[in-house]
């Protein structure tokens, strides 16, 4: 973030993430840790292997967005969504000083890499999409919830698909930006309102040529592939993308409480409850399992990335650092036979693998996942303790159905459903320092393991207030991970609970294959005593630890950067323009 750095126990965390590659600790310097050898690409590139400090450069330090100092004109281009096209003659403009002129269309499946920047693909990604993408064109054909299930409700929808049938399709002149409520490594994200409702949304705005100069347009594309992707309560929406010109915008879900960073800050002693801490590592844990699922390594999991909704439940937001990889989801189940005496007598499941009949995500997923969203797919925690077999998928039905039978009516473990995407392989260096995982680092070569490191780390300062590596500056503190054993503040014993500690030991193993989660993903944490009572599958339901005040914009924060005076001009061609004022 560049509106605000973080400071913490006397030092800063800059916001910015590391996006560096083949990074090289010297072992050698015990205490000067070098390193070298810095790439700008995420996900595995290969050539190019010193360049990159200037990256790493901007991603720690501010970016300031073009949108504040400059009046851009774009004209329309035609106008495009799902596959169909259309054109339109709207256009707009924003005055002030932070103006924008220009129009968009929505880019529908356009490759965002396409228009400039030499990039180099990505070796270690997969992309699913390639060039169509059935999320986007489900979305503007059938409008809503016709490939989003659990955001049918959303009377969001309702505006952007009203849009969409009057004018073809979506652009910048169909909202007006009310503030600027941060901006990041590749963009600046505002508060954008849909004209004609009073429907708020989150609009990413990411500067084409800045991205091409900076060689991150493939992020930018990545991050977008990413949203379309996703159907989860605690993850984003994206409910639109269009671009101009210049621009690339991405239109997501408003989250108006802050970040789980701010809020923590609030908190006495500047640390959550446990209770409270349970609450938001939980609702994480499930977006993290349903983002392996659908092959993501999220990768930047740090409390600033977490948003709070109005209903106080959270949102894991910021895809740009994320590896995309394939994943094939596997049918765990414990073998009847064995779970009748080598197995059970030694008190542990024995696991046959086998793999789930279709293996592209989209089509598991949605069966698993089914009407209740967050759950994680099979658990068997779940399962035994609610009582609720119809929320399973029917193959799990029947094979409970099944052992219980030959159990003689007892209950015996289920089937998991996970898909670990344990054989995905970066080199990029990737993350904030204090998150890191030791593996990337030493430039080993990781996979989906640093997520459950990053979740280790997060769980620490959520519950202690720091994080446990920070040392007095960035390589003191790459270093720190790398050869330091775990410590936990003294001042803290007795008010944070033994399993809480030996979860945050098993997550924050340095060798990532001993690692927890690291064969069976989520469903290893889930069984951790720590969240022993959490109902995965109604947590959405649940009362969060803090609601949010309702977001005005007129509230103390939001007031000095909000001015919307909307006006209509014309403009020479003949265009309809808008032109507004803010900051
Ligand atoms: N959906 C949203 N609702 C409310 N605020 C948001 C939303 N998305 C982003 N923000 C705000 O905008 C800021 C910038 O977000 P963005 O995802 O671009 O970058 P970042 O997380 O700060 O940095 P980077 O991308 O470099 O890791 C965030 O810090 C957050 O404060």
């Amino acid at each position: 973030m560049c509106t605000e750095e973080r400071t913490q126990g006397g030092g800063s965390r800059g916001g910015g993430s590391l996006l560096l590659q083949n990074v090289l600790l010297e072992k050698s310097k015990l205490g000067s840790v070098v390193v070298k050898g810095m790439m700008v690409d995420r996900g595995g590139g290969f050539a190019r292997a010193a360049a990159a400090w200037g990256d790493l450069a901007s991603s720690e330090g501010v970016q300031t967005s073009s949108l504040e100092n400059s009046s851009l004109t774009s004209s329309l281009l035609p106008l495009s969504h799902g596959n169909s096209s259309s054109s339109s003659s709207s256009s707009s403009s924003f005055t002030g000083s932070a103006s924008i002129t220009g129009s968009g269309r929505e880019s529908g499946d356009k490759d965002y890499s396409s228009g400039g920047g030499n990039h180099h693909k990505l070796s270690s990604v997969s992309r699913a999409s390639n060039g169509s993408d059935s999320s986007e064109s489900s979305c503007s054909t059938l409008g809503y919830g016709g490939s989003k299930p659990h955001k049918a409700n959303d009377k969001r929808w309702e505006g952007i698909q009203a849009i969409r049938v009057r004018d073809g399709s979506l652009g910048l002149s169909h909202f007006k930006l009310l503030k600027r409520l941060g901006c990041g490594d590749i963009g600046s994200v505002y508060l954008a309102e849909l004209r004609g409702s009073h429907s708020h949304f989150a609009m990413k705005v990411m500067d084409k040529d800045s991205l091409a100069r900076r060689k991150k347009l493939l992020r930018a594309q990545t991050e977008r592939e990413i949203l379309q992707s996703l159907d989860h309560p605690f993850l984003p929406t994206l409910y639109t993308h269009f671009e101009s010109d210049k621009f690339l915008c991405l239109v997501m879900e408003f989250c108006s409480g802050g970040d789980l960073h701010t809020l923590r800050q609030r908190q006495p002693g500047k640390h959550f409850s446990e209770q409270a801490a349970r609450f938001y590592a939980a609702e994480i844990l499930l977006a993290l399992e349903y983002l392996h699922m659908m092959g993501v390594v999220y990768r930047d999991l740090k409390p600033e990335n977490v948003l709070v909704r109005e209903d106080g439940h959270i949102m894991l937001s910021d895809f740009d650092l994320s590896l995309k990889c394939a994943v094939s989801p596997t049918l765990v189940k414990s073998s009847a036979a064995d779970s009748h005496d080598g197995g059970r007598r030694a008190g542990i499941p024995v696991y046959c693998i086998q793999p789930v009949s279709c293996a592209e995500p989209s089509c598991v997923v949605p069966s698993c996942v089914g009407p209740v969203g967050a759950l994680s797919c099979v658990s068997p925690c779940f399962v035994m303790k609610s009582s609720l077999p119809s929320l399973l998928p029917s193959f799990v039905r029947k094979k409970k159905d099944a052992k219980n039978a030959k159990a003689g009516g007892t209950v015996t473990p289920l089937p998991e459903l996970f898909a670990e995407p344990t054989d995905a392989r970066s080199m990029s260096f990737v993350g904030t320092h204090e998150y890191l995982a030791p593996e990337i680092i030493k430039g080993d070569g990781h996979g989906s393991a640093v997520d459950w490191w990053t979740f280790g780390i997060f769980l620490y300062e959520l519950l202690f207030g720091k994080t446990p590596f920070k040392g007095s500056g960035n390589r003191a503190t790459l270093f720190n991970v790398v050869g330091q054993p775990l410590k936990f503040p003294e001042s803290a014993t007795g008010q944070v609970s033994f399993a809480a500690r030996d979860l945050i030991r098993g997550l924050l193993v340095k060798e990532p294959l001993n690692r927890l989660a690291s064969k069976r993903g989520a469903a290893e944490i889930k069984a951790h005593p720590f969240f022993e009572g959490v109902n995965w599958a109604l947590i959405r339901c649940t009362s969060p630890p803090e609601v949010p005040r309702p977001f005005e914009l007129g509230m103390p924060g939001s007031s000095n950067n909000t001015r919307a005076a909307p006006t209509e001009s014309s403009h020479s061609s003949g265009g309809s323009y808008v032109d507004f004022d803010f900051f």
